[in-house]
């Protein structure tokens, strides 16, 4: 992935980035109190050891004394020390909570933008920027996205607390810390061995154990298979092959740690040895009066907060995933690139019908050796009818996407009204596809979206939904055009499929009274029958009169009426005119009708048989 190929520099600036813009003022405050969060428990340690070494002369001279001056100063250090520590580490906390929420939002954010960005759908097809788009969903799957800038405090205050005990320690014998440090640093290298064994595992045989475990899990409680579960009796089965499926997994990952037990096993030593050395050093400096007692407690404290220069656990992952997103975020950047912003209007007449120019199109989809298209030509006069038929995978979709601008061709052009690209001109085109949304969100939205700006003009809704022939339903549903259309919702409701596609055709119908003037309705209707489908595109083309219309549909029979038919076979328009026209000419198109016909006539004798 190209995300993971990021140096690691390049993940720190992206992963700045995205928290600088949470608000600069707010990064600022936060490096400010983690950098005192961090240094001033080394603080404290001076200030106790100052402390220490000024005790005896309370002792001896008295607290009211002139001599016991420097003890209340250490005193006072020590608890201000103290009190800064729990103040601004609460501070910190809060702080990282805010930035943590807005970290998240800035990558979801970002991503959008970028995704939407996109000119067309082939960034979205691309297997790279897949790969990142699901690295980040997992990330916030693991809640990562939501911990950033609290890891990032707690690992900045941490080692910087290593950091302050390894100067300290340096005042003792430069070697010490060092040695503590090389000790340390082992644990380090035993992290990363075992997060690597981790993540080969989640990357490699691992996850498809655990996803043929998981995969039998829900067999056994989810409702999808619950029927057949019963009914058969699998219960048993499933539940031990989940068990064996689970184990199976997990002995992989108990091997990968087995063979990390030398490196354990090392490092145990390698602690073991170096605190050994330096604190034997240290009892001997002191037992020969080179180190005093006050120094010896500075020294021993700054040896035991080495560690915070070793493993950090679950931060130390944490914040290595928040870089990790961050890099994914940047790749995502780089991999798909932005729309350039739509060229001025010039055009005065921006409503009404709008005409189509293809020019020896070519296109080939990604990782395809032929294109789909191929020397298509076609005109499209404003305000005509037209239908496009082809067999199954003829490239009629491949067409209309192209029209809305949803792919660019590899050659040719097209050209909405004479000069503009589709995609500068998407608000002029209404379509509705065959795999249509069904958006779990209220009527009037799943409506309204054919023109956003319509939302709240009820009556415009109204008449588009009545048009499409659903005017009754919002008094059956039971918040009527507030019903949230999914019953996962709370006062949802859930439509039937011929109800959906009179929702889906209501919203093209907005999008018409919105101003579009290119009207595409690519097989929404596939669902109903044929008489329904004729009398839905008939009705339609009654209903967009004035506006241009393409209707796709492999039925024949339910295009007959548009003003003229192309037929698409081999990537190219082969076949062009009315029905009367074509079925005279006796080509694809006739031979096509006919065999439709004849199976629209076998399959109802066999009805009269039944
Ligand atoms: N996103 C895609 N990536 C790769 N190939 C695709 C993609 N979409 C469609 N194709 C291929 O392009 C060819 C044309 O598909 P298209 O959907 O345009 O045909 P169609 O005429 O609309 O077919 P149908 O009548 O079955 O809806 C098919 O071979 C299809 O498999």
């Amino acid at each position: 992935m190209s995300g993971a190929r990021l140096t690691g520099t390049a993940r720190w600036r992206a992963f700045l980035g995205l928290l600088a813009r949470a608000g600069r003022m707010r990064v600022a405050a936060f490096g400010v109190l983690a950098l005192l969060t961090g240094l001033l428990p080394t603080a404290a340690i001076l200030a106790a050891g100052a402390l220490a070494r000024a005790i005896p002369a309370v002792v001896e001279y008295g607290g009211g004394s002139s001599q016991a001056e420097p003890a209340v100063r250490a005193l006072a250090a020590l608890l201000a020390c103290l009190v800064g520590i729990s103040a601004c580490g609460a501070a910190l906390g809060h702080l990282s909570r805010v930035l943590d929420a807005a970290f998240s939002l800035e990558v979801h954010h970002e991503v959008a933008e970028v995704m939407l960005g996109a000119p067309g759908l082939a960034p979205l097809e691309d297997p790279a920027v897949g790969d990142h788009l699901q690295a980040v969903q997992d990330a916030e799957r693991r809640r990562v996205l939501r911990l950033a800038a609290t890891s990032l405090a707690s690992v900045v205050t941490t080692r910087l607390r290593g950091a302050g005990a390894f100067a300290v320690l340096l005042g003792f014998r430069w070697w010490a810390p060092l040695l503590l440090l090389g000790a340390w640093h082992l644990t380090n290298r035993l992290y990363l061995r075992v997060t690597e064994n981790g993540i080969s595992f989640d990357l490699g045989d691992g996850a498809v154990r655990l996803r043929r475990a998981e995969y039998l899990r829900s067999l056994a409680v989810d409702s999808p298979a619950a029927k057949e579960v019963r009914l058969f009796g699998l219960g048993g089965w499933v539940v031990g092959r989940y068990g064996d499926a689970w184990m199976e997994a997990l002995s992989l990952l108990w091997q990968s740690r087995r063979a990390s037990r030398g490196l354990t096993a090392a490092t145990a030593l390698a602690l073991a040895v170096a605190h050994a050395a330096v604190l034997a050093a240290l009892v001997r400096a002191a037992a020969s009066g080179e180190v005093p007692m006050a120094a010896l407690l500075v020294f021993v404290q700054a040896v035991i907060a080495t560690s915070d220069l070793g493993m950090l656990d679950d931060w130390q992952w944490y914040l290595a995933q928040s870089l990790g997103v961050a890099g994914h975020v940047e790749a995502l950047r780089a991999r798909v690139p932005a729309a350039v912003p739509p060229p001025e209007r010039t055009e005065a007449k921006p409503r009404g019908q709008v005409a189509v120019r293809l020019e020896n199109v070519r296109f080939t989809y990604r990782g395809r050796a032929r294109p789909t298209l191929d020397g298509l030509t076609l005109d499209i006069p404003a305000g005509q009818s037209l239908a496009i038929v082809g067999e199954n995978g003829a490239g009629k979709s491949t067409l209309v996407k192209l029209l809305c601008g949803l792919y660019e061709p590899d050659a040719g052009r097209v050209t909405l009204d004479g000069g503009a690209a589709p995609r500068d001109g998407r608000g002029r085109i209404g379509a509705i596809f065959q795999d249509f949304i069904r958006y779990p969100l209220p009527l009037r939205e799943n409506v309204g979206f054919g023109h956003l700006p319509s939302l709240s003009d009820s009556s415009l809704l109204e008449g588009a939904l009545r048009d499409a022939g659903g005017g009754r339903l919002p008094a059956r549903l039971p918040r009527g055009w507030d019903t949230v259309l999914s019953r996962e919702f709370e006062g949802g409701a859930d439509l039937s499929g011929g109800q959906w596609q009179r929702i889906a055709l209501a919203r093209a119908l907005t999008a018409v009274r919105g101003g579009a003037g290119l009207l595409i309705l690519d097989e929404p209707t596939a669902a109903l029958d044929v008489r329904a489908e004729t009398e839905l595109f008939e009705r339609f083309m009654e209903l967009t009169r004035g506006v241009t219309t393409i209707l796709v549909s492999h039925r024949l029979s339910s295009v007959r009426h548009a003003d003229r038919i192309v037929v698409i076979d081999g990537g190219r328009v082969v076949e062009d005119g009315t029905h009367t026209g074509l079925m005279a000419a006796g080509g694809l198109y006739a031979r096509m009708y006919a065999l439709q016909a004849d199976r629209f006539a076998r399959a109802g004798e066999e009805m009269a048989d039944a």
